[in-house]
């Protein structure tokens, strides 16, 4: 019985024996086998055929002394297992990638296997190719994390009333999956509320990207939202990733759509309704999964009826409309945005400002700022530049002041309080004579009161403020 169970055992043995030669003869990639004590023990056909080194030549050797630093003698040595290890073979000066394992037969080694290929310009390019795809993640992930919106609703300052229910707007309608389009003049925040739609957004961990269709020129536009693909001869592509692609997941703000060619329009409503679209010049089709705010300055509705702006762009685009007013509409905030550049500029250029005159702060309130916010902050940067003390003060806002005089006349034709009108006098005669007592005399004159009763009603103003 026992005999016939070693039969048994040794029949099986020399079959698992003959398959495993059938299988290493017929594999496709190099094998070498030695032994604990480094005796290169076998080597299959292929190894053969890509070293030029025979079994012959090969077997028999000791591994230690052949190739001490290679895989094979270092499983032998550490029992641990290597991969995918790139080196160059010295017998016969091929550059090969290998995996090599210890075989070990209860708890002891028994002997060490290596598997090879020759690292040829397909393997090198596919390691590249990884190597790649590894690189484009790490960039995207950082892409998302810079391209991001810093901005939220917390930046976009302002209490007056219209301004506050505009915001509020903005604020609901970030939180819906409709697209934006943000109108206003120029300089009135535009921009600002995009960012903070985005971030109020469920994409506000996703990308956001700005296109500035009025600055790119038109031919480089397509190439700029779609990107490209180019294939030379060598099948090298070359390809530029378009800011479609670049906003996957998040947000695409378009400013200024209204500076759009007909073209562009058309492609964009195609790739919109299509939700794909394929680079230029590429064969690749791209989903599209982005959510689109465009802003502009200008009536687009207008511009639709004169056949200026597609009328289909225009109602895909158009989901909710938020209409930003101008800063002469809620003038009263130029005051808190004037304190935030303030805050802002002392921080930049170390100074130590507090605040702005009560003089000063009525010529803020009179002006009519046709550039609006970014006007009234590149005001108040250049004053923060020549103020001397720690308030900014009407000197300070020279340009304004004439201008001011001018437009009073125009301001003037509106009916207002006669108390206003009074204020407003008193502070235009001071403004045109000087504060000095022989400028006071002066403004008195014109004013056709009595310095006393000027000094009076100075007073007054100065408790009243
Ligand atoms: N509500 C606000 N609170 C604080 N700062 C603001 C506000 N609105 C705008 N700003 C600031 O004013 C400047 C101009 O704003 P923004 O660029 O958003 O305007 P815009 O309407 O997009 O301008 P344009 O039409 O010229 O592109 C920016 O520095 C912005 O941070």
């Amino acid at each position: 019985m026992v005999q016939q169970l070693k039969r048994v055992e040794m029949r099986d043995s020399r079959r698992i024996e003959e398959e495993l030669k059938a299988l290493y003869n017929s594999i496709q990639e190099a094998i070498e086998v030695a032994g604990k004590d480094g005796t290169i023990q076998y080597v299959n056909p292929y190894f053969s055929r890509l070293t030029g080194i025979s079994p012959y030549e090969r077997v028999g050797k000791n591994i230690f002394e052949l190739s001490p630093e290679g895989t094979l003698a270092r499983v032998l040595r550490t029992h641990e297992p290597i991969y995918a290890h790139r080196s160059i073979m010295e017998e016969c000066d091929i550059e090969i990638i290998a995996n090599a394992y210890p075989i070990v037969i209860e708890g002891n080694i028994e002997a060490a296997l290596v598997v090879f290929q020759q690292l040829t310009e397909a393997s090198k390019l596919g390691e590249e190719i990884v190597a790649s795809k590894q690189m484009i993640q790490a960039l995207t992930a950082r892409v998302d994390q810079m391209a991001s919106s810093s901005y939220t609703f917390d930046d976009v300052l302002g209490s007056h009333p219209d301004f506050a229910f505009i915001r509020n707007k903005a604020r609901r309608s970030a939180e819906t999956h409709s697209p934006i389009i943000i109108m206003g003049e120029s300089g009135s925040g535009k921009e600002l509320f995009a960012h903070a739609i985005h971030s109020g957004s469920m994409r506000s961990h996703k990308p956001f990207i700005k296109v500035d269709c009025a600055n790119i020129p038109e031919s480089l536009l397509e190439v700029e939202l779609l990107g490209y693909e180019k294939k030379s001869q060598d099948r090298a592509s070359e390809r530029k990733l378009g800011k479609l692609e670049c906003a996957s997941g998040g947000t695409l703000f378009l400013d200024e759509i209204g500076l759009l060619n007909d073209y562009l329009q058309d492609k964009l409503l195609h790739i919109l309704l299509e939700k794909k679209f394929q680079p230029v010049d590429g064969t690749q089709t791209i989903e599209l999964d982005i959510r689109i705010i465009t802003a502009t300055n200008r009536d687009l509705r207008d511009m639709v009826e004169k056949g200026q702006f597609s009328a289909d762009l225009y109602h895909l685009l158009n989901g909710i409309e938020i209409q930003i007013p101008p800063l002469r509409m809620h003038k009263e905030d130029a005051l808190t945005y004037a304190q935030s550049f303030i805050y802002k500029a002392n921080r930049k250029l170390g100074k130590h400002v507090i605040g702005i005159t009560t003089q000063a702060e009525q010529l803020l309130l009179d002006y009519h700022w046709p550039g609006n916010i970014r006007e009234l902050k590149k005001v108040i940067e250049m004053a923060m530049d020549s103020v001397e003390g720690d308030m900014l003060n009407i000197k300070d806002f020279a340009s304004l002041v004439d201008i001011v005089n001018k437009t009073e006349e125009i301001h003037y034709r509106e009916p207002m309080a006669l108390d206003e009108l009074e204020k407003r006098m008193i502070r235009l005669a001071l403004d045109r004579y000087g504060n000095s007592v022989e400028g006071k005399k002066r403004a008195a004159g014109v004013l056709n009161i009595s310095l006393a009763t000027l000094y009076n009603k100075l007073k007054t103003l100065e408790d009243n403020a």
